[in-house]
């Protein structure tokens, strides 16, 4: 791992200090940048000198605003062997937009391929009893993701710092005795708001970012439900198998190997059961077994453990103890909810379902105007609405709210983007009213 890329990945500010503001309020910026390459499956050019191609152009480019993607090359070699190029900038929706001078600020370029084999079941038994699902990384079902996702705070980046610092103190040696971390991290947060998206996007985003460091990676996603519920009396045998197959993917000091556990309470489940006397020894064994095997494997410097939980108060204290970070994932707000609206009016413009007669303004281009209603905002300010009213739902439900929307109350394609958005805000009282329902019954 060299200087620059630590430094890059330690650098949380949305605007880096030697930053300066510039004319019309924009910031010049001369900081460390991440590029990402997605590198042809086909191509088997070698990464450094699509490294010194991709670096030429973006000098010749000589600025950047803001995030961009590069989708023509002016270069035939380029075409033939990558098949996009985007500058990673900050996640914030609501920050100074940048121009970044791409002559005097460090680029990190990061060439990589995505693996397109999807997830393979970790079966432990002949009851073909599904403990575990697998990745290679990159892999294409998590292109995209970590971009996905929106929130108010920079969540994402202090996830990637937190990572970046665990992966230097391990490349350092520092001794875990002297300064000890644990290399877990915990989600928690109501249901729907992208905590398992957000875990496999950051183990996604780390092997592209590591690239030079790690050839490869591996996300295991352990089904902790699976290990608790059936075959109890096995099951700390099971939870010592699973880890033999996590131990020889650590053995590879070449891969980057990230553990995810989602819903970590069920082992606290499992030990309230032991106590109101529920095969009592069993429960213990398993949730004892577990905590034991990831103690063994935090010694390892190339392996995370992301977990997530969705009751903060249920979880296993001998478990939280052992996060070093505990980020609390809460709901979106109207300007996160208006920027996921966004993304999928763009999409289904993108793909002819809204006829593109016309353009929506980002957050930021919005604020900019006050939200005064003219021509060019009144659109976007009807989206601002349905945001502003669908507060309460669920990222989840948001993404499925275009859907229900057009299954619904719309018809075929093309629709006007006001009949779209119409029917948008129909569905956000339709989903409140099914809430009500529900709860009445
Ligand atoms: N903040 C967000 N920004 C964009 N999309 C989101 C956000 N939160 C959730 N989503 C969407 O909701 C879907 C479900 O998210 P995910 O399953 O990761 O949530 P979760 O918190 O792990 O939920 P659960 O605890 O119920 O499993 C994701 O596919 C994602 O597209």
């Amino acid at each position: 791992m060299d200087s620059c890329q630590i430094l890059a990945l330690q650098n949380a500010l949305p605007v880096p200090p030697d930053g300066h503001t510039g004319m019309n309020g924009t910031t010049i910026d001369c900081s460390c940048y991440h590029v990402e390459v997605l590198q042809s499956p086909y191509s088997t050019v070698r990464a450094c000198i699509l490294k010194d191609k991709i670096k030429a152009l973006l000098i010749a480019k000589k600025t950047a605003f803001g995030d961009f993607t590069i989708e023509e090359f002016p270069d035939e070699f380029l075409k033939q062997n990558v098949i996009s190029v985007s500058l990673r900038d900050s996640e914030l929706p609501g920050v100074e937009k940048k121009v970044i001078d791409l002559t005097s600020c460090e680029l990190q370029i990061h060439i990589y391929q995505v693996h397109t084999d999807g997830a393979g079941a970790e079966e432990l038994d002949e009851e073909n009893l599904i403990a575990a699902n697998h990745w290679l990384l990159p892999s294409s079902d998590f292109q995209g993701m970590w971009e996905s996702l929106v929130y108010d705070e920079p969540i994402k980046t202090r996830l990637l710092n937190y990572a970046s610092t665990t992966l230097l103190f391990s490349d350092k040696n520092v001794d875990s005795n002297i300064i000890s971390w644990n290399r877990v991290v915990l989600l928690h947060g109501p249901p729907g708001t992208g905590k398992t998206s957000l875990c496999k996007a950051l183990a996604q985003k780390l092997c592209i970012r590591f690239s030079d460091h790690y050839s490869h990676g591996q996300l295991v996603e352990i089904n902790s439900h699976s290990l608790f519920s059936k075959w109890f009396s096995e099951s700390g045998k099971l939870v010592m198998k699973m880890f033999q197959r996590i131990q020889e993917l650590m053995d590879d000091p070449k891969a980057l190997v990230c553990i995810l556990i989602d819903e970590v309470e069920s082992l606290s489940a499992a030990r309230k059961s032991s106590m109101n006397g529920v095969e009592p020894s069993d429960a213990i064994r398993v949730v004892n077994a577990l905590l034991t095997q990831l103690d063994q494997i935090k010694k390892y410097p190339n392996v995370l453990i992301l977990t997530t939980s969705n009751i903060t108060g249920a979880i296993d204290l001998a478990f939280v103890d052992r996060a070093d970070i505990k980020q609390y994932i809460g709901p979106p707000s109207t300007r996160a909810i208006y920027s996921i609206y966004l993304s999928c009016m763009k999409e289904l413009t993108k793909r002819g379902v809204i006829s593109p007669t016309h353009q929506l303004l980002d957050i930021r281009a919005l604020e900019v105007t006050r939200f005064i209603e003219n021509s060019a905002t009144v659109y976007s300010l009807k989206l601002y609405n349905i945001a502003s009213k669908s507060q309460g739902l669920s990222g989840r439900t948001l993404r499925k709210l275009p859907f229900m929307a057009h299954a619904l109350f719309l018809r075929g394609s093309p629709v006007t983007l006001e009949e779209y958005l119409e029917a948008m805000s129909r569905t956000v009282d339709h989903q409140f009213k099914e809430r009500e329902d529900f709860k009445d019954h």
